[in-house]
């Protein structure tokens, strides 16, 4: 069996290159080759990264040239009642975050829901994009191009479903720019977050589609998609889930628990997340969805370089009948409870706080869960910033548990 110290060594001598050192030990032995490496090379060290709780065996498919792992401290808010479309429970929220007064935050907002009776959430719309661009000569074959996709939809749902057991095609969207045509499919995923999905089954409609018109492929995304970039396109179509979730707070547990009233939410709500964003030509409209969507990314596995999505969302306050109604609307929010880092073991302890680790019966139920889970985390969030707010103690807050 070889050990890290020769491992290293052969990569010292040019035989083996960082990447291929699986190929010939144990993952755990490799990443102790290349953190001595490393060390070696830029003089840290790393015996905390390589600390780590899990065999490095469990991460294969979600790293390359691993080291070892960083570790975020994860919380809990709640438990919360939430009545959702796929969850009707009461649940624990599992956040991972480094700035501190976050899980208060959302743990104070879990609890002022809980005393209203819990938060309703609901996802309205879901389906995951793919937009490869083709090239065409002019505008009149880009029209045919159009034209065409619309006729032969059924022979392109049969041409990506091949690839998949779960995924479903669901419709497509054209748009022209000239001799560029962008066909955004839009899938069904079930319980995945579906970018490996619908890569690979949008691979095997373009080439139906190179095969049958005059259209050649320029690239498989052509960011009309749009994966990791903020775009309006999503706000507006959606992403992934578009999830909504909302709550009633009584008048007295606004005063008490929160140390402000409806009124004063409300109009700071309009005032910030509303006019401010809009000045401010923001894509979101809220004040830190990123904060738990980031949080509750990280601890259940989802792609972190999805929260630009993820924090696509709209929060509204407004009072009614003396009392606060706050929403939280995030359009885009993807996410899933199989595949990609939900497999990590940590991560997946992460899912079954909530319930939702695996493929969901029916299959899809256990992403509307985990959505739902997290707009409502959102929404303890919003109420909880928004209320730190008005009462002027934002930065006190910070300075006590922040530093
Ligand atoms: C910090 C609080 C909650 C204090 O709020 P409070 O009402 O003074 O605290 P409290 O001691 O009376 O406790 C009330 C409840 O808060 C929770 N709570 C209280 N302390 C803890 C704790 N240590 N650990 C866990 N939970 C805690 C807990 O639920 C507790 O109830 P209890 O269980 O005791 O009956 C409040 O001031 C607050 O929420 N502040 C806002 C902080 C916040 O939301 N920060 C988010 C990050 S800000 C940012 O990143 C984005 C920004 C601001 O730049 C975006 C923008 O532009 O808007
Ligand atoms: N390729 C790309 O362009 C991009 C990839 N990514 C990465 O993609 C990964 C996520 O892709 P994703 O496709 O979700 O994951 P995986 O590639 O891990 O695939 C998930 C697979 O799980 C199977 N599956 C089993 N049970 C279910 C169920 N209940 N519901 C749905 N599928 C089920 C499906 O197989 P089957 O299809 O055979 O039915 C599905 O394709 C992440 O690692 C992310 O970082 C992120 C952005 C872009």
């Amino acid at each position: 069996m070889t050990d890290a110290a020769s491992l290293a060594d052969r990569v010292r001598a040019g035989e083996l290159r960082l990447h291929e050192l699986e190929s010939h030990a144990d993952a755990d032995t490799a990443a102790e080759a290349r953190r001595r490496l490393v060390e070696e090379y830029s003089g840290a060290s790393l015996d905390s990264v390589g600390n780590y709780g899990f065999p490095a065996e469990a991460a294969e498919s979600a790293i390359e040239n691993m080291v070892g792992a960083i570790q975020v401290p994860m919380g809990v808010a709640g438990p919360v009642t939430i009545d959702g479309g796929a969850v009707s429970d009461e649940t624990y929220l599992p956040l991972a975050t480094t700035e501190g007064a976050l899980l208060a935050s959302v743990n104070r907002g879990c609890s002022v829901i809980n005393s209203a009776g819990g938060a309703t959430a609901r996802v309205l719309k879901s389906g995951m994009t793919r937009a490869p661009v083709f090239r065409v000569a002019d505008v009149a074959e880009a029209e045919a191009l159009v034209s065409w996709t619309r006729d032969n939809f059924a022979a392109l749902k049969a041409a990506a479903e091949e690839t998949t057991s779960h995924g479903e095609l669901l419709d497509v969207t054209p748009y022209v720019v000239g001799n560029s045509v962008y066909l955004r499919f839009r899938y069904d995923t079930k319980d995945a977050m579906g970018m490996n999905m619908v890569t690979i089954a949008t691979e095997a409609v373009c080439g139906v589609v190179e095969d049958e018109t005059t259209a050649s492929l320029v690239a498989l995304s052509g960011n009309l998609c749009t994966d990791k970039k903020p775009a309006a396109i999503n706000a507006v179509e959606g992403r992934g889930r578009s999830v909504t979730a909302d709550v009633c707070i009584p008048r007295k547990v606004v005063e008490e628990r929160l140390h402000t009233t409806p009124e004063a939410v409300a109009e700071l709500n309009t005032r910030k997340n509303l006019v401010g964003s809009a000045k401010a030509a923001s894509l979101g409209f809220n004040a830190h969805v990123a904060n738990v969507v980031a949080a509750m990314f990280l601890a259940t596995g989802q792609d972190e370089a999805q929260v630009v999505e993820g924090a696509n969302a709209i929060t509204t306050a407004e009072v009614q009948d003396g009392d606060l109604y706050v929403s939280v609307s995030l359009a885009s929010l993807e996410v899933g409870t199989v595949g990609g880092g939900t497999k990590l073991p940590t991560q997946a302890e992460g899912l079954d706080i909530l319930g939702v680790r695996g493929g969901g019966d029916p299959a899809g139920s256990n992403a509307d869960a985990l959505a739902e889970a997290i707009a409502v985390g959102s929404l303890a969030g919003e109420l909880s910033l928004l209320s730190a707010l008005a009462s002027r103690n934002l930065s006190s807050a910070h300075a006590e548990l922040g530093r």
